[in-house]
């Protein structure tokens, strides 16, 4: 039995928004599975349903293969959880946060081993509110781990962090793949799920649009080069290659740069217009999306 969880036909509605609409999928043991999509997309809703946080509508959730309640003691022992906004209690440290959380557990993770694991050492005295969104942040995957649960769930664990704070995040979810822990994660930075998913899941309007791993989904494209530039005229290029305008920059996928490239200059030379910022670049989980919706995860 290699899945952790499987999900039946998941619906959440809220008057005319369908949160979650109807969606299905596994996940197996030990792996990173994560949910990609923009804003309002329906995961963090997927996801408190799954830890027994929202009520679903219709559909199933089952645990282990047998367990289809996650606020049975069996589940909430086996599971750890680290919300979008966590509230902490400012005036506590964060040695005393974490010894606070496992005293509700039956069996718990050696507190001073967490805060090693999170490299907050030099913090564990410091209280709650004198810490950086990025330490606050790695607290509360701390509280996750704190009764060593077998599936942990992290949504949008990076979400308005720096880089250097969202690398030593990604670290930490690295370490805690190799101890072989189970890992449901949410993002909309396409670059968390490249870096860290063994599966993929794109979820747009309450729906599970694409799903496989960073390279099938990229290689479902079909199309191995992308040429990036920046021009004053896009409608024009927009109109005569089929290009797509994402962030104010002019994009072609192709599978032959060396014809494509020499049409985009010979058009551009013809018509007087000055192309800026010229590169070529692979394609990513991006271009997954936008050929799928017509539109940018950022949008
Ligand atoms: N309690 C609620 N009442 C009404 N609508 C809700 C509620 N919770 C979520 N929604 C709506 O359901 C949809 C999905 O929201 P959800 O928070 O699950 O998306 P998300 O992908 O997690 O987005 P984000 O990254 O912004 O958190 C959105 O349109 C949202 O406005």
């Amino acid at each position: 039995m290699n899945n952790v969880i499987e999900i039946k036909n998941l619906k959440k509605y809220y008057d005319n928004t369908r949160a979650v609409d109807g969606i299905s999928f596994e996940v197996r043991k030990g792996e990173v599975f994560a949910f990609l999509g923009p804003n309002g997309a329906g995961k963090t809703t997927t996801l408190e349903i799954i830890e027994g946080l929202r009520k679903k509508d219709d559909g199933e959730v089952i645990y282990f293969g047998r367990y289809n309640s996650p606020s049975d003691f069996y589940i909430k022992e086996r599971i750890g959880v680290q919300l979008q906004n966590s509230a902490f209690f400012d005036n506590l440290t964060v040695f005393e946060t974490l010894n606070m959380f496992a005293g509700l557990y039956k069996k718990s993770y050696n507190v001073k081993k967490l805060i090693d694991m999170i490299s907050l050492n030099e913090k564990r005295k410091a209280k709650v509110k004198e810490l950086s969104g990025g330490q606050k942040q790695r607290l509360a995957i701390a509280v996750a781990l704190v009764n060593d649960p077998e599936i942990i769930f992290l949504d949008e664990p990076t979400t308005g962090l720096d880089p250097q704070a969202r690398r030593m995040i990604w670290e930490i979810i690295i370490e805690l793949k190799k101890s072989g822990k189970t890992i449901v994660l949410t993002t909309h930075y396409m670059e968390e799920a490249e870096q860290l998913a063994d599966r993929v899941h794109i979820i747009d309007h309450g729906k599970i649009i694409a799903s496989g791993t960073v390279d099938d989904l990229i290689k479902s494209l079909k199309k191995e080069t992308v040429i990036v530039f920046k021009t004053e005229n896009q409608k024009l290029f927009e109109e005569k290659f089929k290009c797509i305008i994402i962030d104010n920059k002019v994009e072609l996928e192709t599978n032959n740069i060396e014809k494509d490239m020499l049409k985009l200059l010979e058009f551009s030379k013809i018509n007087n217009i000055n192309l800026e910022d010229i590169l070529i670049r692979k394609p990513n989980l991006e271009d997954v999306f936008l050929n799928i919706t017509g539109r940018s995860l950022r949008d």
